[in-house]
């Protein structure tokens, strides 16, 4: 097996694009820094790094005659945002629990933003008090039996997607998609920098790299940077998602415990709520490239790629991916922090 026998829906306008962040690399002093931009390349609703993910869920969506999509996030989840879209592009309804995830009082929290995207393309979006936990969760489940029971067919979708058994093709291929950028421009990037948190974003990518590396590639480091504020949950589960991932694109072994890397230190007091550092990580990449982060995923790993490199964890030549994942809509809720 490997990932080119899965089918996949194009949710997207083909290889999310890459560029040089020169100034942020220039700011910085170390090694030139590239972005790969899943912010920018779909159509549906801003997309984002959950696009990429159902890309190889659709077709088990469609073959599975469900018509309503369920999923789970807090109340600017930018995956059941991404849900929302899918929904609307396939003609099927979407159900969304928005738990309160974050304890975040600004007034607006659940009215702008991503849960005011999945409104206005219809979502049956359902606010709900439970905090934050990347695990399954009761309220999904109880939402899968609502469904059922009112006469639809509900097709699951958990937390960004990741513990679905395919789950973790999206970012595989987009290991892939890197290679033959790679061929194209020449250029060969060594280290990738991504934002974890339900984890199959980075799951993918080390299943995908690995399948590479050992197909004859140059061996990467990919560096996730943690935002969940719940590291050993999120390190296990990015460990089993990745292994699953592995085992489905014909890798042939287990993942080294060297090829799995999951860093704390730019998490926040809590998943969803900004530092010091974030904010500043998100004015500093938009008044030097006028590239805009997000105060819960982005910014935080931007911060983390701006401290790896200032302190020399990634060397001065080293050639650096990062890994834009979207979030901004989330910004309409975090208006307080830039006022
Ligand atoms: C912009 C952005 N960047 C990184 C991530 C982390 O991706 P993973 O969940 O695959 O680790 C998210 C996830 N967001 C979740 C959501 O509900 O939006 C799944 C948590 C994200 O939205």
């Amino acid at each position: 097996m490997s990932i080119r026998d899965f089918e996949r829906y194009p949710l997207t306008f083909g290889p999310s694009p890459v560029h040089e962040l020169r100034r942020l690399s220039a700011h910085l002093g170390g090694p030139r820094i590239f972005a790969k931009r899943e912010d920018v390349s779909s159509g549906l609703a801003y997309g984002g790094n959950k696009t990429r993910k159902l890309e190889y869920i659709v077709p088990d969506i469609l073959a599975s005659g469900a018509d309503t999509l369920v999923s789970i996030g807090g109340y600017q989840s930018n995956h059941t945002r991404q849900v929302a879209a899918v929904a609307a592009h396939l003609g099927l309804s979407a159900r969304l629990v928005q738990e309160r995830w974050v304890d975040w009082d600004d007034p607006v929290n659940d009215k702008v933003g991503n849960i005011e995207l999945s409104r206005i393309m219809g979502a049956d979006v359902r606010l709900d008090d439970h905090g934050f936990d990347i695990g399954i969760r009761s309220s999904w489940e109880e939402a899968l039996a609502e469904v059922e029971e009112a006469g639809g067919k509900p097709y699951p979708i958990p937390a960004g997607a990741s513990e679905h058994p395919l789950g973790g093709l999206g970012f595989a291929n987009w290991a892939y998609e890197v290679a033959e950028q790679e061929e194209a421009t020449g250029a060969f990037f060594d280290t990738i920098v991504v934002c974890t948190v339900t984890g199959s974003t980075h799951a993918g990518m080390i299943a995908g790299f690995a399948a590479l590396e050992d197909a004859g590639g140059r061996p990467r480091r990919i560096i996730g940077i943690d935002a969940s504020a719940t590291l050993d949950k999120t390190i296990a589960q990015v460990t089993r998602i990745a292994n699953h991932t592995a085992e489905l694109i014909g890798l042939g072994r287990a993942l080294r415990d060297d090829e799995i890397t999951v860093l704390p230190g730019w998490e926040g007091p809590a998943y969803g709520i900004p530092d010091e550092r974030t904010v500043a990580a998100i004015r500093d990449c938009a008044r030097l490239e006028g590239v805009i982060t997000d105060p819960v995923y982005e910014g935080k790993s931007m911060a983390g790629l701006m401290d790896l490199v200032t302190r020399g964890d990634i060397p001065a030549d080293a050639t650096v991916l990062y890994a834009h994942l979207g979030g901004q809509p989330a910004l309409n809720a975090y208006a307080g922090i830039f006022d």
